[in-house]
């Protein structure tokens, strides 16, 4: 008797965006714990590290000299500019960990989005997260304590902008309880890998059903 899980399936490419402070880092910490099949995609970025934050697990934190040169080479697989930084997913080997049946999240914004979606649309799963209103998103900016007042209201001030994109997503969810968002994220990841299309294994099992 076959069990699904053993199927062959191809990887995902599974991102979450928000407008700042939304809560995707928290989600996406909170999936990485519960879910040992999906690793996060480690951007590089040229900001400044937080408090907190490591190199190499959080961010690749790069000079803007290194980011250059990482464009040239073309390491990238997107980058843009977010806020007053550049941010960049590179390629490393996320192709070849796809066709080995990985998953990989990404926290990345609305520009990387697009950019990812046209490179590899059957891959891609797109969740846009929302606050529950923009005073609770200001809150919680000012409670996370890791911004100058100056960097929250610039935030603030693009937090409109980037909710506008919220129909270039597979998925909208709302972030008020952050375990019941959990939940829903968690759900549409499992679904998600359950597509037929995903489940490169099935041609075979349904082959031997039928012999
Ligand atoms: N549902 C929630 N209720 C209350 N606080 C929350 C909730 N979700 C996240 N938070 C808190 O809000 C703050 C911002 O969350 P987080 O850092 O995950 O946002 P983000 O969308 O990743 O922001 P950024 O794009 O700036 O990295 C954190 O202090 C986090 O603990
Ligand atoms: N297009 C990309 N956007 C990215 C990437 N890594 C992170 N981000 C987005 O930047 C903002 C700010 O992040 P923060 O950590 O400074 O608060 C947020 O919307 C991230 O999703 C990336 O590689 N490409």
């Amino acid at each position: 008797m076959a069990d699904q899980d053993t199927l062959h399936r191809r990887g995902l490419m599974f991102i979450l965006s928000s407008p700042s402070g939304a809560g995707k880092t928290t989600i996406s910490r909170m999936l990485l714990e519960a879910d040992g099949e999906i690793r996060l995609s480690v951007s590089a970025t040229t900001r400044p590290r937080r408090p907190g934050e490591i190199d190499g697990v959080h961010y690749h934190f790069v000079s803007d000299a290194d980011f250059d040169r990482m464009i040239e080479e073309d390491d990238f697989y997107e980058w843009a500019h977010v806020f007053d930084h550049r941010y960049g997913t590179p390629k490393g080997h996320i192709r070849a960990g796809l066709k080995d049946g990985h998953d990989f999240l990404f926290d990345i914004d609305w520009q990387g989005t697009q950019q990812l979606y046209q490179k590899d649309q059957q891959d891609v799963v797109r969740v846009f997260i929302l606050p529950p209103s923009l005073d609770e998103l200001h809150r919680r900016l000012m409670a996370r304590a890791t911004d100058s007042s100056e960097v929250i209201e610039g935030r603030m001030e693009r937090a409109r902008a980037e909710i506008s994109h919220w129909d270039g997503y597979d998925y909208v969810v709302v972030n008020d309880d952050v375990n019941v968002c959990f939940g829903k994220v968690r759900a549409i990841l499992h679904a998600e890998r359950m597509k037929r299309a995903r489940q490169t294994g099935l041609i075979g099992f349904v082959r031997e059903l039928m012999d």
